[in-house]
């Protein structure tokens, strides 16, 4: 079976946050279970720079207003088809915003045009490739759907998956007409919302099956809370709603050959992470001391709850914790966290920007990442703190409640604990998760179990693929070892 995927950035390439990770795994994943992915994704410079066997396979001179062309290639193990359009991609700055930190006022064009040639490649737009379904991704592509809703092709089917409810990609009434679509498709069963355009929207609406990516997150974006106004239409759709939950790419994030640790450990050599420790110690600016060492590796935003660690920072010094704060967002949090490094010397250290080296250094070193997430669909650090042996310490919200086994009384005994969780996601309950921390750590014994038992968890991609490859056969009535292009 042959799956076109949409998204607006991927790992290797190009990153911003998990989605690319996801989009750059998944993929691989899929191959075991006789779906071939192939991922349409922007023409950005860091994509064009890098893509390899390259052909050109289409070419656009009216791609909403600008000319442009299709190249395929593959790069990492990935196929890819590149949207080469250099007036809406060839920018600097990430994929959405310049270097001011301004998203891009035309970003509804750009993606706009990569959903629309999404939709043409479902239509057979190259020879010899003609997908059965698309997997869009986030708003960015949350417009697939409805081109295919409102096109010609009765058999082609859509999946949607919301990463992240909070994005929605919503514009002005005014686009509606630069879009492509018939006028009917201004509806509330199409791209309206609230009067304007809704590009998620449009993608939950109009698609075969909506996922997010974990179970809990399904259930709590069907309430006022999460849906970020969405609620009613998720709940209408309920019965194609799924949580599937993600995985992690288990050769990128592997501690015993990752080449940005400075020392390679297995569940077996655990007491290596020491040297990783220091590691982080010295690049951060901390004691060297055998103290308990919490990280984040987080955007600085609200939604990360990084206000709650803000005010707990004082609390961890106090209780003898260090802390390696790696990220960067909203100024006020920076900010916070920027003056307990000054109140803190040798305790508390930051590192702002985006390090992906450092990311990995981080989790294969620090003893705990805390992730206080107000809501959170899935969260990718816990699951590579797992597989690395650093406890998570999280919010009991989305994919955090779904991955994490809280250090309850009755889970240490039954030596299935994995992390720690707090609930609700507040300042106070964060501090007592952190005291709850330190008296799990200065059980030595007990630490390393549970240290070795995430290590052992199955973060993997595989149960998740498999579900995925379910979802794609039962929309196109196909078994999964049908021949490509049948
Ligand atoms: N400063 C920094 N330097 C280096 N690396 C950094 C970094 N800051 C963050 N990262 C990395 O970026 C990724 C973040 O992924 P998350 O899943 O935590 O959140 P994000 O909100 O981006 O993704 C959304 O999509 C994903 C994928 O579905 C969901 O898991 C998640 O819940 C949802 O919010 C991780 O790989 C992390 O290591």
């Amino acid at each position: 079976m042959e799956v076109l995927s949409v998204t607006s950035e991927i790992y290797p390439l190009i990153k911003t946050g998990g989605l690319a990770d996801v989009a750059g795994a998944l993929p691989g994943a899929l191959a075991a279970t006789g779906v071939a992915m192939r991922t349409l994704v922007p023409g950005y410079p860091a994509v064009l720079s890098r893509i390899e066997e390259r052909r050109e396979v289409a070419q656009f001179s009216d791609l909403f207003g600008v000319t442009g062309r299709l190249i395929a290639g593959r790069v990492a193990g990935l196929d890819l088809i590149v949207l080469d359009a250099p007036a809406l991609f060839d920018r600097p700055g990430n994929p959405y915003m310049g270097p001011e930190g301004w998203d891009w006022p035309d970003n509804w064009k750009r993606f706009a045009a990569l959903s629309w040639v999404a939709s043409e490649l479902g239509l057979g737009l190259v020879d010899g490739y003609r997908p059965h379904l698309i997997h869009a991704h986030d708003w960015q592509a949350g417009l697939v759907p409805a081109y295919v809703k409102f096109g010609p092709s009765s058999t082609l089917k859509t999946v949607m998956t919301v990463h992240n409810m909070a994005f929605q990609g919503t514009f002005g009434v005014d686009i509606f007409w630069q879009l492509r679509l018939p006028p009917h498709a201004f509806s509330v069963y199409g791209v309206e919302y609230y009067g304007g355009v809704g590009y998620l929207k449009s993608g939950i609406e109009c698609a075969d099956a909506v996922t997010t990516v974990s179970p809990t997150y399904a259930a709590e974006i069907r309430t006022p809370d999460f849906g970020s106004g969405l609620d009613g239409l998720l709940n209408n759709r309920a019965s194609t709603v799924f949580g599937v939950l993600n995985g992690i790419d288990m050769n990128a994030w592997n501690p015993a050959t990752d080449p940005a640790l400075v020392q390679n450990y297995t569940a077996s050599t655990i007491q290596n992470r020491l040297v990783n420790k220091r590691a982080i110690q010295e690049q951060f600016g901390l004691e060297p001391l055998n103290v308990p060492l919490f990280t984040v590796i987080s955007r600085l935003t609200g939604q990360k709850g990084i206000d709650l660690l803000a005010d707990n920072i004082d609390y961890l010094v106090s209780l003898g914790g260090q802390l390696a704060v790696l990220g960067s967002g909203e100024a006020h949090l920076e900010n916070a966290i920027r003056s307990a490094t000054q109140r803190h010397p040798g305790k508390v250290g930051l590192v702002t920007g985006y390090n992906e080296k450092l990311s990995h250094l981080l989790q294969g070193g620090a003893d705990v990442i805390i992730v206080p997430s107000r809501f959170e669909p899935c969260g990718l650090t816990q699951l590579y703190a797992l597989r690395y042996g650093c406890i998570p310490l999280v919010s009991r919200v989305g994919g955090l409640n779904d991955t994490v086994i809280d250090a309850n009384v009755a889970a240490m005994q039954a030596e299935v604990a994995t992390g720690v969780q707090f609930a609700p996601p507040t300042g106070p309950a964060l501090g007592d998760a952190l005291r709850r921390t330190f008296e799990l750590y200065a059980d030595e014994r007990s630490w390393k179990k549970m240290q070795r038992r995430g290590m052992k968890s199955d973060v993997s991609w595989e149960t998740s693929a498999a579900r995925y490859a379910q979802l794609y056969a039962s929309l196109t009535g196909m078994s999964l070892n049908d021949d490509a292009n049948d």
